[in-house]
């Protein structure tokens, strides 16, 4: 994608995005909703077109200035997240549907195939109200692969599933993607799943992109305080900057890279602070705990902080509601950004 941007009449859906995905790995798009995530992957697909920039695959422009590949011809399998099958053909049929340029035989051949590879071969003749959502699903992805596309685009395609079907049907599309080797694009509003199953994740807000970069590096080195926000819970404590380090009531934190005087807030990752006995590091009352399964919630009130820090523990080391503790913050744990940035 090269300075790829959309709008529709005022609104600037995608502004210059440029993004390369390297040949067989998976790219993850990022972002809250109304970001821009659906709109470019349509203009991928070739179902929409740019109002400026380029695609191309393979280093052939399938959209841009210059030419407009229609979608049927740009080696791209999709998945969207409305993967509706149509009832009246049957599975088999379902999955033949897009080998239509392959002889009969040929084409019901590879849609065999390609059922077998996500686990249904033995539904190739029944219609689609039989199958379960999960199955459904595995039909649509069976659909998207079966012509064997350099491309996948995937949007939000586990988001109609509970969480535990959606937690297997991850597992098992990133393993038939993978065996596939194809390059794949998937849409995600949801951190954890693009931290899942991303190679890279595109991090996009207000139809741009803000951070491209594999898991650890967004999530270690985030590059805006949204980039933060969006992989880790958050304690923001507002601070000013002396001598290269920020005050705050939890102590001070180098803060390199700021003038004196620069309003700063410091954000302490809610995993980040660890629990003492009182009169050790700084005094703190836990006002209320939160059991939530392998951690526990604690809120927690310091003097000189407005409101509550909230401190992710381990469930055993849970104290109990109203406990004096001692907190103290773990350096690595913390990130510093300009004020004026939120
Ligand atoms: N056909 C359209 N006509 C007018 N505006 C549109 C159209 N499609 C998208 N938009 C606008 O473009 C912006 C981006 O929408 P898009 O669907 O790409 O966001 P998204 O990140 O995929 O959001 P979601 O996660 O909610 O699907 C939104 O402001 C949306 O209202």
């Amino acid at each position: 994608m090269d300075g790829v941007s959309r709008r529709y009449d005022q609104n600037l859906a995608l502004d210059d995005v440029s993004l390369e995905v390297e040949p067989g790995t998976i790219l993850c798009l990022l972002g809250p909703s109304g970001c821009g995530k659906t709109t470019l992957l349509r203009i991928i697909a070739g179902v929409e077109a740019p109002s400026g920039g380029a695609v191309l695959i393979d280093g052939e422009e399938v959209a841009g200035p210059n030419r407009f590949v229609p979608p049927e011809k740009r080696g791209v399998g999709l998945m969207f997240q409305d993967f509706a099958l149509f009832p009246h053909l049957t599975i088999l049929d379902n999955v033949a549907f897009g080998l239509r340029s392959l002889t009969k035989p040929q084409a019901r051949a590879e849609a065999q195939a390609a059922l077998e590879r996500v686990g249904l071969g033995q539904y190739g003749h029944d219609y689609p109200h039989i199958l379960s959502g999960g199955q459904q699903q595995r039909v649509a992805l069976a659909r998207a692969i079966a012509p064997r596309p350099g491309v996948v685009l995937m949007d939000e395609p586990f988001s109609g599933l509970d969480a535990q079907l959606r937690e297997s049907m991850r597992e098992e599309t990133l393993a038939i993607v993978r065996e596939s080797r194809a390059t794949c694009i998937v849409v995600t509003h949801d951190p954890e799943e693009a931290m899942r199953m991303g190679d890279v994740i595109a991090l996009m807000r207000g139809g741009r992109v803000v951070q491209t970069g594999p898991a650890p590096e967004l999530y270690r080195t985030p590059k805006d305080i949204f980039a933060a926000r969006t992989f880790s819970d958050l304690n923001e404590l507002p601070a000013r900057v002396e001598g290269g380090r920020a005050a705050t009531a939890l102590g001070s934190f180098a803060a390199s890279g700021f003038a004196d005087g620069t309003e700063v807030i410091v954000c302490v990752r809610q995993g980040g602070l660890r629990l003492l006995n009182p009169g050790e590091g700084t005094l703190g009352r836990v006002l209320d705990t939160r059991f939530l399964g392998d951690v526990g919630l604690l809120e927690i009130a310091v003097d000189g902080l407005d409101g509550p820090i909230l401190a992710r523990v381990r469930e055993a080391d849970m104290p109990a509601r109203g406990a004096e503790i001692g907190v103290s913050v773990d350096e690595s744990a913390v990130l510093v950004f300009p004020a004026h940035d939120d």
